[in-house]
């Protein structure tokens, strides 16, 4: 069964549409598959799934990136519920430098974004108890793991929601904006996968 596959004007990022075959006792529907995503010459080998529980609707978690050489892909669904997902470019030199894509993602609509290295990712959860699960291409490397600040008015996201009632953890009230970094990240034209 082919891909549904939409690109975005970033380079490499992509959301994704599995195909759900439903009969009377649900849907069975294929969320990985190398072979497909090799076809669109995408090659990335995953070694760690990712699972959170959003308890309250307004929980921001971002914008998350991990530098090399620890630097993951992520490819992003949600169980139950729903979120804002948003995707920067990080990359220096990148001619899309600083521009991010919004989608979002549900387990109505079955949706999931494949997010490339080099960029940083947040999601926002939109409805109580949305449980998210992402696949991720390098392990776990606190020391490697950085992030960007939510509300950079440099990135100029419309998160859709209230600041004042966004829920966010200690450490994501304290990244830096992205003009006070120097990204690990360098733009690639031809990037290999
Ligand atoms: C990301 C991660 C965290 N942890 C631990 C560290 C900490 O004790 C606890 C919660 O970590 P965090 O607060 O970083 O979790 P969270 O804010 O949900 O971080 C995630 O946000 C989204 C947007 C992403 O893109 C992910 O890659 C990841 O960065 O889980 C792991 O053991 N393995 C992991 O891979």
């Amino acid at each position: 069964m082919p891909l549904n596959i939409t690109r975005h004007d970033l380079q490499g990022v992509l959301t994704v549409t599995p195909v759900r075959h439903a009969d009377a006792r649900g849907f069975f529907s294929e969320t990985w598959n190398a072979a497909q995503f090799a076809a669109h010459g995408i090659r990335t080998d995953f070694v760690q799934d990712n699972q959170s529980l959003s308890r309250d609707a307004g929980v921001l978690r971002g914008l998350h990136y991990q530098a090399p050489p620890a630097a993951q892909a992520k490819l992003v669904r949600v169980l139950r519920g729903a979120v804002l997902d948003v995707v920067v470019d990080i990359r220096r030199g990148s001619p899309t430098f600083g521009q991010h894509v919004k989608v979002e993602l549900s387990a109505a609509n079955w949706a999931q974004i494949y997010v490339p290295e080099g960029f940083a990712h947040g999601l926002l959860s939109l409805e109580p108890d949305t449980e998210v699960l992402y696949k991720v291409s390098a392990h776990y490397a606190p020391a490697q793991d950085a992030g960007i600040a939510w509300d950079d008015p440099a990135l100029g996201i419309d998160w859709g929601w209230p600041a004042e009632r966004l829920i966010l953890s200690e450490k994501d009230r304290h990244h830096p904006r992205l003009a006070d970094i120097t990204s690990p990240f360098v733009f690639d034209p031809e990037p290999v996968g």
